[in-house]
């Protein structure tokens, strides 16, 4: 399996669990790797055979920025359902961080894997 990857996606957004967290916008970062076969798009140098990590970014900023949480959790899992189900991805991996929420620390958040890899 080959992976297209987004690394180091910058969103605003309303998550926390705190009261002051959802009354303000703040960054998340997110990683995403999503199981592909690069090998179609190689041969033909064309943009409609491969994943599109363009179309990938502006559909996660979409809802991420319209999405309203408590948890990293929470989100994280509405980003996985939706790759899954509105692109070619079989497999993916995805980081969901919130920097500096937690003091001495540059990040804090979660890594989930969902569906199967081929
Ligand atoms: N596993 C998690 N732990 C914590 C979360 C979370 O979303 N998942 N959230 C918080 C607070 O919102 C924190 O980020 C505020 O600084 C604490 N722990």
């Amino acid at each position: 399996m080959d992976i297209v990857y987004i690394r180091d996606l910058r969103v605003m957004t309303t998550v926390g669990i705190f009261d002051w967290e959802q009354a303000i916008r703040q960054e998340v970062r997110i990683d995403l790797e999503m199981g592909t076969d690069i090998r179609p798009g190689a041969k033909s140098d064309r943009i409609e055979d491969v994943l599109d990590y363009k179309s990938v970014a502006k559909r996660v900023i979409k809802l991420v920025e319209n999405n309203q949480r408590e948890l990293v959790e929470a989100m994280a899992e509405d980003i996985a359902q939706m790759v899954l189900e509105e692109f070619p991805v079989p497999w993916l991996r995805l980081t969901l961080g919130k920097p500096g929420a937690v003091r001495g620390s540059s990040e804090v958040g979660i890594c989930i894997e969902r569906g199967e890899r081929a």
